[in-house]
């Protein structure tokens, strides 16, 4: 079954738009994973597992963020064993790795296989400013999901995303491009960030029921209503709303499963007042 597919049966079963973003940053580890050297692999994969286990339920989607783990020896094998583990333990949760990868169609071939053979993912996240030939070897493996960058929620977002092109603003030009000339196996996705509101109402109003992934609430600050109110479809799905910081690191203690758990909880709970 299709990435697309399994997300919007996620939404219906678990009534939930929320991902749970995977950034795992030993620096703010509680004291019983803190390692050095090759065990910090061991450190990365036990804190990830230990957080998917405890919100798997309250998830519609799991988005480990790749530069957390390339960034220690060892870490991509732990990459690798995490997402093996949430595919085994929990195969209904799609698995997003964000790799915002983008590059010549060769070099692309190489990080489809990445993303989706080597990893396992469900969906991966793409840069679209290479253009159409760059995301050909991603889009063709149709039973996977392409998740391309359309308005960025940080403040440099308007640096491009924003400049005027015959007449409308990029990310518009993105949206309208992917949603109509990209996506013939109906396996896109935007991302939109939380902290642009009014933008998000603006894509969803060019792209239909496409699903969009909608990072920046939580540490970013991003709006939960807004969001919703601005983003969801007709029949109050369509979103894929990450929280990382905020649920990983909910507590630091010992007890950082549970409080990541009870911050899932809450903030499906928020997003669902809304829809
Ligand atoms: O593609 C992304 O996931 C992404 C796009 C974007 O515009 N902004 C953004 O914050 N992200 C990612 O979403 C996560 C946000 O983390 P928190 O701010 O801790 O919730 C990080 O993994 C970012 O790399």
């Amino acid at each position: 079954m299709g990435f697309v597919r399994r997300l919007r049966d996620r939404w219906q079963q678990a009534d939930t738009l929320l991902c749970v973003g995977l950034d795992p940053d030993p620096a703010r580890f509680p004291e019983s994973l803190v390692a050095t050297g090759d065990d910090v692999a061991d450190s990365l994969f036990a804190f990830c597992r230990d957080i998917a286990d405890a919100t798997a339920e309250f998830a519609c989607a799991f988005k480990p963020q790749i530069a957390y783990f390339a960034a220690h020896n060892g870490g991509e094998a732990a990459l690798q064993r995490l997402i093996a583990h949430i595919n085994g333990t929990h195969p209904d949760v799609p698995v997003i790795l964000d790799a915002k990868r983008g590059d010549i169609g060769s070099t692309a071939e190489q990080y489809a296989v990445e993303a989706f053979d080597r990893y396992g993912a469900d969906a991966v996240t793409l840069n679209p400013y290479m253009g159409r030939d760059s995301a050909v070897p991603f889009l063709q493996r149709f039973d996977r999901g392409c998740i391309f960058l359309c308005h960025t929620s940080n403040p440099g977002a308007r640096d491009f995303q924003e400049l005027m092109v015959e007449g409308e603003p990029l990310y518009r030009r993105i949206a309208r491009t992917i949603a109509g000339e990209w996506n013939d196996d109906g396996n896109c996705a935007l991302v939109v960030g939380a902290t642009f509101p009014e933008e998000l109402k603006d894509i969803r109003g060019i792209v239909g029921d496409m699903p969009l992934l909608i990072p920046g609430v939580g540490a970013q600050g991003g709006d939960v209503e807004a969001v919703v109110r601005n983003g969801r479809n007709a029949d109050g799905t369509g979103l894929m709303i990450n929280s990382s910081r905020g649920i990983l690191y909910a507590s630091p203690g010992a007890g950082y499963a549970e409080a990541a758990a009870d911050a899932a909880r809450s903030l499906r709970d928020a997003i669902n007042r809304f829809r």
